[in-house]
């Protein structure tokens, strides 16, 4: 079993930014004293009044959320400041909580993407934006319009726990986007560009978030994906997704052919059959585990097969273990979005019980209050013996 984590870029945990002790957060030249630039901190109460700029149009190394509720915090002497002064400023005091190793990283990932985006001409500039009318099908757009259970459960079939199949793309939408990474991945070939694989387990596919479809891919998750996993998934976070790892695998001939057990470094995994025609890979499902139960057994309830169908969305907890079984013939390419929740992995971080969903601490929870219920049966029956000996 392994944790399917690979090259993902997303920010790590970012949620204790504002410092406790009432001073702020030093911000600026490190090296000058704090004293020296009071007006430099950030804030410890947010300016409710203060109507933050948005930025999600922008290809950042955080989640584009994470400024607009930070620049409340920023010093009032900055607020009226040019957005990208802004984004410098923030962007420096996140940087600062990241380890020295992680930091460079980041860094590093920040000026290969920027090389990629600065050469690759986009084949379909369409995709670059959402546009939820020509990617979505109707019925799906409607459910989220609705915004409730009901709306969701309308299009949703839950063939197992926790995993829900709803029809979400567009064919005309899914060939554009293969067509945009089949233009992609020539580029790649003629320039003889080094690219990074979406993970650790696949050597063909592509990472969408590289190649400037990163901001479309935010809103997707932010406005489409949150709203149901807030319904579903609110207790791994769900409801806080904030960033987001996207791709796509492929395989076929002369690409991947099948992908092993794991689970993925995400809270919630939305996977989409993009097409072509294939015979084979289905994705095989063996029950949610926390991390220290993923390698038990699984159990009769738990095994689900689920056969892909191109424009059709599996949406499922990132701790569902999960293969996909070998593609035995033509070519099969699926939408993946990992997504995150920087405040639920900063939970899980000091609470130690987290894994109300986790199959097997609820089965041992379960035969504990069995054995107690049984126990007490027993010492009432040996007290009743007692008082009518
Ligand atoms: O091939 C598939 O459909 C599964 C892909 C997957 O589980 C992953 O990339 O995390
Ligand atoms: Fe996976």
């Amino acid at each position: 079993m392994s944790l399917h984590g690979g090259s993902s870029d997303a920010p790590p945990a970012v949620g204790n930014v504002i410092s406790s002790s009432g001073n702020g957060v030093a911000a600026g030249d490190p090296s000058r004293p704090v004293a020296m630039v009071p007006s430099q901190r950030l804030r410890l109460t947010p300016n409710r009044e203060h109507k933050p700029d948005t930025y999600d149009d922008l290809e950042l190394e955080f989640s584009a959320s994470i400024f607009s509720s930070l620049e409340r915090h920023m010093p009032p002497s900055l607020l009226g400041v040019a957005r990208d002064d802004k984004v410098k400023f923030m962007q420096e005091i996140l940087l600062k909580y990241l380890p020295q190793g992680e930091r460079n990283r980041v860094q590093r990932h920040r000026e290969y993407k920027q090389k990629i985006i600065s050469n690759y001409q986009p084949l379909h500039r369409e995709l670059y934006s959402l546009n939820p009318a020509s990617f979505f099908v109707p019925a799906f757009l409607k459910a989220i319009n609705e915004n409730t259970e009901q709306s969701f459960r309308s299009i949703m079939s839950e063939p197992s726990p926790g995993i829900f199949t709803f029809e979400m793309l567009q064919p005309h939408f899914s060939e554009l986007l293969i067509s945009e990474v089949e233009n992609f991945e020539k580029w790649v070939n003629e320039t003889k560009f080094r690219i990074m694989r979406p993970n650790t387990m696949n050597k063909y596919g592509a990472v969408l978030d590289d190649f400037g479809l990163e901001t479309m891919l935010e809103k997707l998750m932010e406005n489409f994906i949150r709203p149901i996993s807030k319904v579903f998934f609110t207790e791994v976070g769900g409801a806080t997704l904030d960033s987001h790892h996207a791709f796509v695998v492929e395989y076929g001939k002369d690409k991947d052919v099948d992908l092993g057990f794991h689970v993925d470094d995400s809270e919630v995994t939305l996977n989409v059959c993009l097409g072509k025609q294939f015979s084979g890979g289905e994705l095989f499902f063996r029950g949610t585990r926390c991390e220290k139960h993923v390698n038990t057994g699984s159990h009769a309830e738990e095994i689900f097969d689920y056969c892909h169908v191109p424009g059709r969305a599996v949406l499922h907890r990132g701790r569902h273990r999960h293969g996909a079984r070998a593609t035995t013939s033509g070519h099969r390419i699926n939408l993946l979005l990992w997504g995150r929740s920087s405040v639920y992995r900063e939970m899980k971080k000091y609470q130690k019980d987290f894994s109300t969903w986790c199959g097997e601490c609820n089965r041992e929870k379960k035969e504990r209050q069995r054995s107690t219920i049984a126990a007490t049966k027993l010492e009432l029956f040996r007290r009743e013996g007692e008082s009518t000996a």
